[in-house]
């Protein structure tokens, strides 16, 4: 057996479902080390065919060889190992239910925003590992993106399963020189991540501002009512989080988070920008929903999710 035949045992195929922002940028970096499918959309598609991805930022810049875009399951003509989701929260029922196929019986991870997804991604295979990543990424142009600030390491957890895929997906990620941990709380995680992105990623949507606008005097009092119902919905669903109170991590919020990404936009604001739907119903929406079902008042997420999907109907003239 040659080298590149004992390379090629050795090497991992992983299937990135759902690649824009994120799941480019993860292709651009997994591709160092697997063999990477990356499911998207032609636009993408087309222009990584020719001439490769395009990355610019803390990731890495230049163009990235050797990804495999594909617009669908036939397209995959080998076996894969891992698949990682990085579609919107408002599309993981349909992708899973394209690549049923594919990914039956192989370990999933998410690393998506929003409550709800390890939970669809269970009804179409046995193992599911929950991820959260604290990393601004945008599309500039077809095939070509952006990785600005970060503020923690990615962080996978098993949430149903094999635990082995758990350390093999986070030593290959690791070996792509990606900054990443085990999680052992990953369903805390996933709500922890969730309250970054339910302080700011409405507000930095429907304003059109970068996320340090959280911290502006007239803002911030709005984000702080977002962030306590958001910790009452959560001890009522008997969810752990990292900071003992709301104004724990509301200092944290304001001290780290926020100053980190004060100068980019979230998903959300891309979503709107781009007159697609948001993801607004696993995040405040969601917490609305739950108050809801406990009897907890949630005015500030109520009406903060309401302006969203208002301006998903109504897409500004461009
Ligand atoms: N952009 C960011 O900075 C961060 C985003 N996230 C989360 O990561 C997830 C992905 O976000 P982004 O990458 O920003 O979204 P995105 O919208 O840029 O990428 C998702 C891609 O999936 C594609 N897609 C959906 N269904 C598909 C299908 N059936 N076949 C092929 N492609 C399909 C969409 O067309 C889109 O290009 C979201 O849950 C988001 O909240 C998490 C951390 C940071
Ligand atoms: C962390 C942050 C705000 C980075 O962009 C994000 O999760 C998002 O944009 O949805």
């Amino acid at each position: 057996m040659d080298n590149e035949q004992m390379e090629s045992l050795q090497r991992p195929t992983i299937l990135v479902l759902g690649a824009g922002a994120v799941g480019l940028a993860l292709a651009g970096r997994l591709a160092r080390v697997a063999t990477v499918y990356a499911a998207c959309r032609p636009v993408h598609a087309n222009a990584i065919r020719d001439r490769g991805l395009l990355m610019e930022g803390i990731w890495g810049n230049g163009a990235v060889e050797g990804i495999i875009p594909v617009t669908g399951p036939d397209e995959i003509t080998t076996e894969v190992d891992l698949v990682i989701v990085t579609a919107k929260g408002t599309d993981t029922r349909s992708i899973c239910e394209e690549y049923a196929r594919v990914i039956r019986g192989l370990p999933v991870a998410s690393l998506q925003n929003g409550i709800g997804n390890e939970e669809i991604i269970a009804e179409y295979t046995g193992t599911v590992i929950g991820g959260t990543v604290t990393t601004n990424f945008s599309v500039v142009a077809p095939g070509h993106v952006r990785v600005l600030s970060e503020s923690a390491p990615m962080r996978f957890g098993i949430w149903s399963g094999d635990g082995a895929a758990l350390d093999r997906l986070i030593g290959i990620v690791r070996t792509a020189g990606i900054t990443v941990e085990p999680d052992p709380e990953i369903r805390s995680g996933k709500w922890a991540k969730a309250l970054l992105n339910i302080a700011v990623n409405p507000i930095s949507a429907l304003l059109h501002a970068p996320v340090g606008v959280a911290a502006d005097a007239d803002i911030r009092k709005t984000v702080i009512g977002l962030v306590r119902e958001t910790y009452a919905v959560a001890a009522a669903e008997g969810v752990r989080l990292p900071w003992a109170t709301a104004d724990d991590y509301l200092e944290y919020l304001f001290s780290v988070q926020v100053p980190d990404f004060a100068a980019v936009y979230p998903s959300m604001y891309y979503d709107l920008e781009r007159g697609r739907r948001t993801e607004i119903d696993l995040l405040n929406g969601y917490i609305a929903r739950l108050g809801e079902r406990h009897g907890i008042a949630t005015p500030y997420n109520r009406c903060i999710a309401g302006f969203v999907r208002y301006a998903e109907r109504h897409p500004r003239e461009r």
